[in-house]
């Protein structure tokens, strides 16, 4: 019997450019399973600091490996993130958890580690399909996708819309926040251009639904089959 692995749509893009959202919606209106990779380095990076240990130290960081157990579902209606029994969804989000994630992400056991439980996840997935978001998974985590998105949106933009969903943080630190978390991160890989082959989505004009559809649309060129 051969093994029918799930249908991989692969959008990567900066903070801010909607790939969290509109990738799980996405996935909700095709059935699919939806995986948010940037949640595994948030959640490293809390266990990091939950150990008590230094998340500029490499070597620190990567001894807390062995012990990061994490979990998440693919169902896009029951997103929920833990490390341990300790549910982080929420924490992970923090803006204390923003500033430092990049730190973590650099180091490249961490990614190594990751992109072996990412892979895992996409294989066992049980669904026809999987939204996998994040800032390699075109180049790096999925390179053989039969999808593969760049979803993109102005700087101005993705702060704005970023800003506009924090409480009690000003917009300017939340831009500031942003551009710097997005500097640290091209250095490590290139989220910025699209690699060959890779389809870019800019919703800078978009709203949200029109954003969405814009998606389904690159789904629907390339695997008609996948979208009734
Ligand atoms: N095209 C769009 N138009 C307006 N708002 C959007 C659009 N796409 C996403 N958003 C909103 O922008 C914010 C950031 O989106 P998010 O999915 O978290 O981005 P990312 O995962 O790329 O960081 C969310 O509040 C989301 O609802
Ligand atoms: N595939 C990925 C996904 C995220 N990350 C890292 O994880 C962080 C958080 O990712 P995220 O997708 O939750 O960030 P947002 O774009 O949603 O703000 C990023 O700033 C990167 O440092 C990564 O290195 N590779």
């Amino acid at each position: 019997m051969s093994v029918v692995f799930p249908l991989v749509v692969a959008v990567d893009g900066p903070a801010g450019s909607g790939k969290s959202s509109v990738s799980k919606e996405v996935a909700r209106r095709l059935g699919f399973g939806f995986l948010d990779t940037g949640a595994a380095y948030r959640a490293l990076a809390w266990h990091v600091e939950a150990s008590g240990v230094d998340t500029d130290d490499a070597a620190s960081v990567v001894s807390c490996l062995p012990s990061f157990a994490y979990r998440i579902g693919t169902d896009p209606a029951g997103y929920a993130v833990h490390v341990g029994e300790v549910d982080v969804t929420t924490a992970i989000r923090d803006p204390e958890i923003s500033a430092v994630v990049s730190r973590v992400a650099r180091v490249p056991e961490v990614r190594t580690h990751l992109i072996e439980l990412f892979r895992s996840i996409i294989a066992e997935e049980p669904t026809a399909g999987i939204v996998v978001e994040g800032r390699d998974i075109t180049t790096v985590v999925a390179p053989d996708a039969p999808v593969r998105i760049l979803l993109t949106a102005s700087e101005d933009v993705r702060i704005a819309r970023r800003s506009a969903e924090l409480v009690g943080d000003s917009a300017q630190a939340a831009g500031e926040q942003l551009h710097r978390r997005d500097e640290a991160d091209s250095k490590v890989v290139d989220f910025m251009t699209a690699a060959d082959g890779v389809t870019t989505v800019d919703s800078t004009e978009l709203d949200f639904d029109q954003t969405v559809d814009a998606v389904i649309g690159v789904i629907r060129a390339t695997q008609p089959e996948a979208v009734r």
